[in-house]
């Protein structure tokens, strides 16, 4: 009986597209970003009003559209930390949330967050300079972060006579670069974003490519079989204790679906204690539902009182994620004004839980460029990625990043100033 509503939710869920935008300064970001919200209708009318005037003001040949993103940028520049914009937009198919991610070098660390929760990426180059550093430290950014779509968008394609040529020499040396990585889902598609060319519909300069509009990959890319529904995790946030009021008996663990299927009455096991209960109810805001899938934040009710604190996890008594103290991860270090060293005490988030790590060793620091290891590295600067070992005060209750972004992934924290230094994901824990 509740299935329709399970269907209907899981609907919903598949109808959201997140993507990030990445690329480096100028390639056309703020633009594609405004035309998207233009040829989607998303924009008010006096949004659309101000930067025509603006454009017509300063002599523009076109309605400037990255004006748009002006707003957000002024925001960008007062310093927020970790500073990504959101944007959103409709279409009949889809909804979608866009991380707009700055593009300056000193910005990566706003594009490792902007791309951690992402469905697809989407990075850009200026056709007339092809690919530079910062689009393959993008890329390679993206498959380390596992985002499992990703676009190369060729742009200011009217700038270099819509030449085919041109584009498929960049396409060429982006594939062969993405082949090198463990890549997602790759497509190429030439653009014009300020003139509008394979935006919303298929450009009429440029015939001789086949392929599908932005707009229309972005609406019918599948997203579906990218969560993982196999793996039961379950973090819980809070414990919703028996308290005096009306419910006095109530007492249920709330928090967001991280993988899985959870369903009254299956046999669930909480980690780290071991104890084993089963499902009594899951409940909502709306009510009680049949099932609870990613990314649903629910409240699950257990048969057994067992004592469960927030930070603890739930999962199947024949799958659980390893409980381990011992962490091999890559990291991205994001700190500039400290490198990381081996020896480094750090606050450790995963999911919902907070422990103490030190770091245990520098494996190897890559160039993501030529994917060299440098083994003899000693530290991390900004920006720079590594392979190395942590171990925790406290055990992780974590799966390979590769298995779970969500129970694979981690941030480290520098407890003296309580700024973000690095985004990690799992390789091996033990
Ligand atoms: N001819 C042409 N110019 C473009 C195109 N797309 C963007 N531009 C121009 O390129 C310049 C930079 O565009 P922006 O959208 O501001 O670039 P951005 O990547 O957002 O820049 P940052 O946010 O500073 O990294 C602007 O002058 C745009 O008008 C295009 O498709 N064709």
């Amino acid at each position: 009986m509740s299935a329709p509503t399970v269907a209907a939710s899981e609907q919903r869920a598949m109808d959201l597209l997140r993507f990030a935008t990445a690329g480096s300064v100028d390639d056309g970001k703020s633009t594609l970003i405004g035309r998207l919200l233009y040829d989607t209708k998303s924009l008010f009318t006096d949004q659309l009003a101000a930067v025509e005037a603006v454009s017509a003001a300063r002599g523009d040949e076109y309605t400037n559209l990255a004006l748009l993103t002006d707003g957000l940028r002024a925001e960008r520049e007062q310093g927020i930390t970790i500073d990504v914009a959101y944007r959103y937009f409709a279409t009949p198919r889809r909804k979608f949330i866009i991380a707009d991610t700055p593009g300056h070098i000193q910005y990566t660390r706003n594009m490792v967050t902007g791309a951690s929760t992402a469905d697809l990426a989407l990075i850009l180059v200026d056709a007339r300079k092809g690919l530079v550093e910062q689009s393959r430290r993008h890329a390679f950014l993206c498959s380390l972060l596992r985002v499992p779509h990703l676009v190369l968008c060729v742009n200011k394609m009217d700038l270099v006579d819509w030449s085919q040529e041109v584009f498929e020499q960049i396409a060429d040396e982006f594939t062969a670069f993405a082949a090198k990585l463990e890549a997602p889902d790759l497509s190429v598609i030439p653009i014009s974003a300020l003139k509008g060319d394979n935006i919303a519909s298929r450009s009429e300069n440029m015939p001789w490519y086949e392929g599908p509009s932005l707009l229309h990959h972005l609406e019918r890319v599948h997203i579906a079989s990218d969560r993982n529904l196999v793996d039961v995790r379950f973090p819980v946030q809070y414990v919703i204790r028996p308290q005096s009021t009306t419910v006095t008996d109530y007492r249920g663990y709330a928090g967001q679906v991280a993988s899985g299927v959870l369903k009254p009455g299956d046999e669930v096991m909480v980690l780290p204690s071991g104890l084993t209960s089963r499902i009594a109810a899951i409940d909502t805001a709306d009510g009680p539902v049949a099932e609870a899938f990613p990314p649903m934040s629910v409240t699950v009710r257990l048969e057994d009182e067992i004592d469960i604190s927030r930070g603890d996890l739930i999962c199947r008594p024949n799958n659980a994620p390893a409980v381990a103290q011992d962490i091999e991860a890559m990291v991205c270090w994001l700190d500039e004004s400290r490198p990381l060293r081996v020896g480094g005490k750090y606050s450790l988030k995963h999911t919902t839980r907070s422990v103490r790590a030190v770091v245990r060793d520098l494996h190897y620091r890559l160039d993501v460029n030529s994917l060299h290891r440098d083994e003899e590295a000693g530290e991390l600067k900004l920006n720079e990625i590594g392979r190395l070992k942590l171990r925790t005060t406290a055990p992780l209750l974590a799966d390979e990043y590769r298995r779970n972004r969500t129970t694979g992934g981690f941030i480290l924290i520098d407890e003296s100033s309580n700024r973000t230094v690095a985004a990690g994901m799992i390789v091996e824990a033990s």
